[in-house]
């Protein structure tokens, strides 16, 4: 279980845990931590030996250089970790200088007891700026400014040091959270706000939505628990988790040695609008390389022929197709028609799997009757509470799949694209649970929503996926499990997650992040599912 938690229930689990223990035990156990990964940050990091072309072997060992660390203690119980953390530091023989913001009246009385550690250390204090930050050649900077409790965007004099900050080479600790980065959401806090970038954040009692979706993932970096040895019983059950292969995995089938193509089922693709043809093409090739026994492409109008490039591909008019015979992914360059509509009405009204992407998404947008028609669809569908995951599943083929990115998903609901990505998480489940159907509201930190409310954020994937058609490469994938018999919740826990992998694979080789083509993820994603039955991940 990776659960996520919001910063409510945080503060519960935080006030439930206090109440066991001595008086700031909490944030000296914090403290403790931080000062911790700090240490391993500085002894992992090749410290800056000399001239660029010095090689990191040939650097002085870290004991011998001169260590300086830049601690920010902002005025709340985060400057209080960052407190603890920069006394231990400093009692460990680092160079430590804390930019300490003076507390308000109602500092509590852990923050002073910590204030009081790290004054009386040997670190240096100075006032919060941002020239503070530029004059020293900082190894590391720990962030302290702000956590959960940030209340308003960071402005005035603290936005130029976090300016000052985010131009630092040096890597960059965030205490909890990001400073000015919303733990629930993952979104600047606005307007106009301003977040620390960190290279890595540890953060307290539990993992936080926020450092995984939408700016989250730019500004937390590499993100560590410290569960601070918080009471497990004092845990709520989470709503919300990170996506993993445990997840899905067991719903992932190996090949059988007696299968023929019928036993790993049709899928047919349709879309594909004049000057929107390579769209579903994409898509069916994707659904072909994960495994679908037979991928037709289904055309509005003038079908292609074939696909030369693929001739396994089937390509009909939409029309005259029974769409009962296969798994539907129903909108990559669908266009707006009347065409397209009503095939898009013939699609839900289908009984087999469905995926709606696309076009097929803005055509739900602006009709009310489809949008009924999809719901009453889903409603069919009983969930059902699978004990060892903790996540239902949806097991009945009924419940659509829809693969929304922001914009599609702010037009289903009709709020702005700043409005969907202020708090994805919501905007997935509110989608979810009118439309019946499994929401993947994608971009960084794509949120997989089900319409009873578990909801999951993906850890996979980079920028390399920002290019065109990888939406319609994660639709044939993710239609390709539903053939396979894969339910939808699972179906697209693994679809997301495996689109994702196979981004990071090519991005660590070098094909990424900047100039990867959507085609070139096909056969990674192939590598990817391949290489899970070869470790007998699945079954
Ligand atoms: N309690 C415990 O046992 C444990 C707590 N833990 C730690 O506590 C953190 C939460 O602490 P917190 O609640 O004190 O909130 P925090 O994030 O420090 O900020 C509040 C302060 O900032 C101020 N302020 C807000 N916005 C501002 C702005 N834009 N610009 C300027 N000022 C602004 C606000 O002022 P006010 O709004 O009251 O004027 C207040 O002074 C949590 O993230 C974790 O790190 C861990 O140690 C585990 C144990
Ligand atoms: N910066 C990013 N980080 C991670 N994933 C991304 C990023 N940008 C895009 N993606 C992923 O790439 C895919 C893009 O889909 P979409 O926007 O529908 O593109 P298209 O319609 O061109 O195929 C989605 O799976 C999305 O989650
Ligand atoms: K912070």
């Amino acid at each position: 279980m990776k659960p996520l938690y919001r910063s409510a229930d945080i503060r519960a689990i935080e006030h439930a845990a206090a109440a066991e223990l001595p008086e700031g035990e909490l944030m000296r156990r914090a403290g403790r931590a931080a000062a911790a990964a700090a240490q391993r940050l500085l002894s992992s990091a090749a410290p800056h030996p000399g001239p660029a072309d010095t090689f990191p072997d040939r650097a002085p060992a870290l004991q011998r250089l001169q260590v300086r660390v830049l601690v920010l203690a902002g005025p709340g119980n985060n400057g209080g970790d960052a407190l603890e953390a920069a006394a231990h530091l400093a009692d460990a023989g680092i160079s430590v200088t804390v930019l300490h913001s003076r507390p308000g009246n109602a500092q509590s009385p852990e923050r002073a007891a910590a204030w009081r550690r790290a004054a009386d250390s040997s670190a240096r204090f100075e006032e919060l700026s941002a020239p503070a930050v530029q004059t020293g050649d900082w190894q590391l900077v720990i962030d302290g400014l702000f956590g959960i409790g940030l209340a308003r965007p960071i402005g005035g004099a603290l936005r130029a040091l976090v300016e000052a900050v985010n131009q630092l080479p040096c890597p960059v600790l965030a205490l909890d959270v990001p400073s000015g980065l919303d733990a629930d959401t993952g979104a600047i806090v606005g307007p106009d706000g301003i977040a620390l970038r960190a290279s890595h954040t540890i953060t307290f009692i539990g993992d936080k939505p926020g450092l995984h979706t939408n700016e989250g993932r730019d500004h937390a970096g590499i993100v560590e628990v410290a569960h601070l040895d918080i009471d497990p019983a004092l845990l709520p059950t989470a709503e919300l988790q990170l996506n993993r292969l445990e997840l899905f995995a067991r719903h992932l089938h190996a090949r059988r040695h007696s299968g023929h193509k019928g036993t790993y089922g049709n899928v047919a693709v349709i879309g594909g609008a004049t000057g929107m043809r390579g769209a579903p093409i994409l898509s069916a090739r994707a659904a072909l390389h994960a495994g679908a026994g037979r991928v037709y492409v289904l055309f509005p109008e003038d079908p292609l022929p074939a696909d030369s490039g693929q001739p396994e591909l089937m390509c009909r008019l939409a029309e005259g197709y029974d769409f009962g015979q296969a798994t539907l992914a129903i909108g990559p360059g669908l266009g707006d028609s009347a065409t397209a509509a009503d095939l898009l009405a013939r699609a839900i009204a289908s009984q087999g799997p469905l995926l709606v992407d696309a076009d097929a998404l803005n055509l739900l947008a602006h009709t009310p009757a489809l949008q009924r028609a999809l719901a009453s669809r889903g409603a069919t569908a009983e969930p059902t509470q699978h004990a060892l995951q903790a996540a239902r599943l949806l097991d009945a083929s009924a419940t659509a799949v829809l693969t929304p990115h922001p914009l599609e998903a702010a037009r289903l609901l009709g709020l702005s694209v700043a409005a969907v990505q202020a708090d994805r998480v919501a905007a997935a489940r509110t989608l979810a649970a009118r439309l019946q159907a499994v929401v993947v509201l994608k971009g960084s930190g794509t949120v997989i929503a089900a319409p009873g409310g578990d909801c999951v954020i993906n850890p996979t994937g980079n920028p390399a996926l920002a290019t065109a058609g990888t939406g319609d490469v994660l639709s044939g994938l993710c239609a390709a499990l539903l053939a396979q018999g894969c339910p939808p919740w699972p179906a697209a826990l693994a679809a997301v997650w495996l689109h994702g992998a196979a981004a990071d694979e090519l991005a660590a080789s070098g094909v990424g992040p900047i100039g990867m083509t959507a085609g070139e993820l096909i056969p990674a994603i192939r590598a990817g599912i391949n290489r899970l039955a070869r470790l007998n991940l699945v079954r």
